[in-house]
């Protein structure tokens, strides 16, 4: 029994590790997983490209869907291939748990049967159990999978709201790698009353100043440089770090966004265009 799914990345307007509390919307850019299952036997998992990948996150999605939807099917295959940098900020982990358990969902024949928010939440449950988040994700897992902007609580994983901009996207991802598991939350958590206001700003519309006054929050928490955020202030509408970063996500004017990304091209890294994405994960 085959399925085939894929999932948009997403970028950040407010990072949960202060509060529990965060908000991300999905982008044009996809993770795609084609799963197996049956057989018996354990879960195995590859990336391609990618040998060495840590395939656990993806194994444990495709286990879990079959434990609450495969009336006893054990054993599978899933193959995930990415567009998104792994561990830059941009959720490459919701898009691959996502893509994942929406194609073993299809596989299963039952992927037009179960909700999405409970779809989502096996992969929050996958991205608990071995390790890869820090509060569950939720507001990354929801944003990839319903398309759009999601506000969440972590927490208790619970979606607090949504909403649909139409925005023009810009994000360059340096070189480095930044696990989200290894982000220092103490830190972050020093931060809350930022985080607040920004949750604040969100929930009144206002989300290009929210995710800015994120970015400079979560910079200084995690260390990351605010001058690409200096940089892209005051022509665009919002800038961010992306999540624990090390990626950075501007939106506004496309004509902004395009002098922005003649700067932010000097840097080393990759720098590229994108929309905001409506949909969310889907079979293929
Ligand atoms: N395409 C993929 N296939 C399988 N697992 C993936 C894939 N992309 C990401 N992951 C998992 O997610 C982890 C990275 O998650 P994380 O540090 O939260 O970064 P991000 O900010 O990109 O989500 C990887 O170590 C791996 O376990
Ligand atoms: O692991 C987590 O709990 C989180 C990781 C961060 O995202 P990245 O995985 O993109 O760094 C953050 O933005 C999100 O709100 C919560």
């Amino acid at each position: 029994m085959d399925g085939s799914a894929e999932a948009p990345a997403a970028g950040t307007v407010l990072n949960a590790l202060a509060t529990g509390h965060g908000a991300a919307f999905a982008i044009d850019r996809y993770t795609r997983a084609d799963v197996e299952v049956g057989g018996g036997g354990p879960v195995t998992g590859a990336v391609a490209g990618e040998p060495d990948a840590d395939t656990r996150l993806v194994e444990r999605c495709v286990e879990l869907a079959c434990e609450a939807y495969g009336d006893g099917v054990t054993g599978g295959h899933v193959e995930t291939d990415s567009e998104v940098s792994m561990a830059a900020g941009l959720k490459s982990s919701s898009a691959a748990a996502n893509a994942t358990v929406l194609a073993t969902l299809d596989a299963l024949g039952v992927a037009d049967d179960v909700p999405r928010e409970d779809a989502a939440l096996l992969g929050v449950r996958a991205a608990r159990d071995v390790g890869v988040t820090v509060t569950g994700a939720y507001d990354d897992a929801s944003a990839s999978m319903l398309g759009g902007l999601t506000v969440t609580d972590n927490d208790r994983d619970v979606l607090l709201a949504r909403d649909d901009p139409d925005w023009d996207v810009l994000v360059w991802t340096p070189d480095e790698k930044a696990f989200s598991a290894d982000a220092d939350a103490e830190r972050c958590a020093r931060i809350a009353p930022l985080a607040e206001h920004v949750e604040e700003l969100t929930f009144a519309g206002r989300y290009g100043l929210a995710m800015t006054i994120n970015g400079f929050a979560f910079c200084g928490a995690l260390d990351f440089p605010i001058t690409p955020l200096v940089e892209a202030m005051p022509a665009v509408d919002g800038v961010s770090l992306s999540g624990t970063g090390p990626s950075y996500v501007a939106v506004g004017e496309a004509d902004n966004l395009e002098d922005l990304q003649d700067t932010w091209e000097t840097k080393p890294g990759t720098t590229f265009r994108t929309t905001t994405q409506h949909d969310g994960a889907r079979t293929r």
